[in-house]
């Protein structure tokens, strides 16, 4: 069953056109991945899901439900949850209290503070230190369960390995295995387009803010991710 449908959506910053009409669809469950060069329009679609930066033309649609234009927080309450890029954590406020901004008016169900310290106890032993303190990987972790702790069913997340060593992104990583037992759905936006394809179902490519792939992560080859990126025919 589809979650969440993108028709023909086009973004403009004032005159500046970021996305041209994109077409984009989540599954119940699933796990997409959104890969694409700087300034692509990555960013600018997960904004406009969330009700960040309004959709000019073309209509979002979450389990059957018209969300255009609403506002962020009532996308929010209906599921919907942001990992932005940068992580932009309260630093001078600690790591719980960061946590429970997330758990505030939070929907029911299974993401708890003893569940996200279950799935990060790294985090548990740095609960009561300043966010602004820690380790990019810990700010990571902090960022991934303030939105968890809202109980999403769809969870957007901006390039989680941007400035991360590799052993951290895997370990990141690792920890979604757990995230989607618990039936939320993802989108991940990735620059890194070996781990997009290696973590998730389905894959998105975007050029200048169009789409010039799309396809079944396990089948589709390195050298068309290649072609689609830089605007290439594939050999
Ligand atoms: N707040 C803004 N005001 C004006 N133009 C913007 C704004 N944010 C993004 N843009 C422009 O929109 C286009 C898409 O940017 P976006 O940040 O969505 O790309 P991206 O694929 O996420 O890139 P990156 O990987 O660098 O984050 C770019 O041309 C960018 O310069």
């Amino acid at each position: 069953m589809t979650l969440l449908t993108l028709e023909k959506v086009d973004v403009f910053y004032r005159d500046l056109q970021a996305t041209f009409g994109v077409d984009l669809s989540v599954g119940q469950g699933e796990a997409v991945a959104i890969i694409g060069a700087n300034g692509a329009g990555k960013s600018t679609l997960l904004r406009a899901i969330i009700g960040l930066t309004p959709v000019r033309n073309g209509r979002v649609v979450l389990d059957g439900r018209d969300i255009t234009g609403l506002r962020c927080d009532k996308i929010a309450r209906a599921g919907v949850a942001l990992v932005p890029e940068g992580r932009r954590l309260f630093g001078s406020l600690t790591v719980e209290e960061n946590l429970l901004m997330g758990a505030a008016r939070a929907r029911p169900g299974p993401w708890t503070l003893a569940a996200v310290y279950e799935l990060f106890p790294a985090m548990r032993e740095v609960r009561y230190s300043l966010a602004g303190n820690l380790s990019g990987g810990q700010q990571q972790m902090v960022s991934i369960s303030r939105a968890l702790l809202t109980n999403p069913r769809l969870l957007l997340c901006d390039e989680l390995s941007l400035g991360l060593a590799p052993t951290i992104i895997n370990d990141i990583y690792t920890c979604f295995t757990r995230i989607r037992e618990t039936g939320v759905s993802l989108i991940l936006v990735e620059q890194d387009t070996v781990k997009a394809r290696d973590v998730s179902d389905r894959l998105y490519c975007l050029l200048k803010g169009q789409v010039t792939l799309e396809g079944a992560s396990s089948e589709i080859r390195m050298d068309a991710i290649k072609a689609a990126y830089f605007g290439e025919t594939a050999a």
